[in-house]
């Protein structure tokens, strides 16, 4: 593997890995905290109630940050395949902020099902477009590692077709368009229920030279 995929896959190596009853534990606590995070926007509880709730947080994060790792961990989805970097912010089942989307590879990209509640809320009743736009990175980046050549985004250009509605299912897919030595190219969109575009996206990954 060359260029990105060394120098990430050296970072990868150099981390410890979770076996998988680790990860399914830490993936049941995000699943928890994801569901804290939702409550905490959606929350109508009295003021006395939220100061609380929040010294009981605090505690919380005081016990697992009693033990702390320099970086992320990594694993082995399924007890097997490559090691993955489990805390990504839109795959990783070990980060609370990360929906988490489930990627599957399709025979010319990746796409996944989804639905966004009100955590990832821009305008009332829509999703945020930085939320929209991190996982369009997300999925036209793992079609280009995946039919073509791993690479950083060198450039993501976007639009916003019509508003994407929060709290019903939509879908994510990307093909890639082309590639030439270090640099991938890729399409994507993600439709409403309806099959609607609400959001295209072109983007271009180069895997970087070291
Ligand atoms: C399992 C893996 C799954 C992967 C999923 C990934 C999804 C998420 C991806 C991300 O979010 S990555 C984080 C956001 N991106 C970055 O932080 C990238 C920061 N930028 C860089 O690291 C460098 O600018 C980059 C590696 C993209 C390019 O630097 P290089 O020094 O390697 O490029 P160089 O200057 O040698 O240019 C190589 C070619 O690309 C062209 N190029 C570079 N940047 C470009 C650009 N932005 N747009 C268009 N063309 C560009 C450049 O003109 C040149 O064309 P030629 O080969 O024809 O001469």
């Amino acid at each position: 593997m060359t260029g990105v995929g060394s120098a990430i896959e050296r970072a990868r190596r150099g981390r410890r890995a979770l076996d998988e009853e680790h990860l399914a534990a830490l993936a049941a606590l995000a699943d928890r905290v994801r569901e804290l995070t939702e409550a905490v926007v959606l929350t109508d509880v009295e003021i006395d109630e939220l100061a609380a709730v929040g010294e009981q947080v605090e505690a919380l994060t005081g016990r697992l940050a009693a033990v702390r790792r320099d970086a992320p961990p990594v694993a082995r989805y399924g007890g097997h395949g490559p090691l993955r970097h489990v805390t990504n912010p839109v795959t990783g089942l070990g980060n609370p902020l990360a929906p988490p989307l489930t990627i599957e590879f399709t025979e010319t990209g990746a796409r996944a099902g989804f639905t966004l509640n009100h955590v990832y809320e821009g305008p009332p009743t829509f999703v945020h477009g930085g939320i929209t736009a991190m996982i369009l990175d997300q999925v036209l980046g793992m079609a280009a590692a995946s039919k073509a050549v791993p690479g950083v985004t060198a450039s993501l250009e976007l639009r916003y077709r019509r508003p994407t509605p929060i709290g019903v299912p939509l879908t994510v897919e990307a093909e890639v368009t082309g590639s030439s030595g270090r640099r991938s190219h890729a399409a994507g969109r993600i439709l409403d229920p309806e099959g609607l575009v609400t959001v295209e996206a072109k983007a271009l990954f180069i895997a970087p030279q070291r």
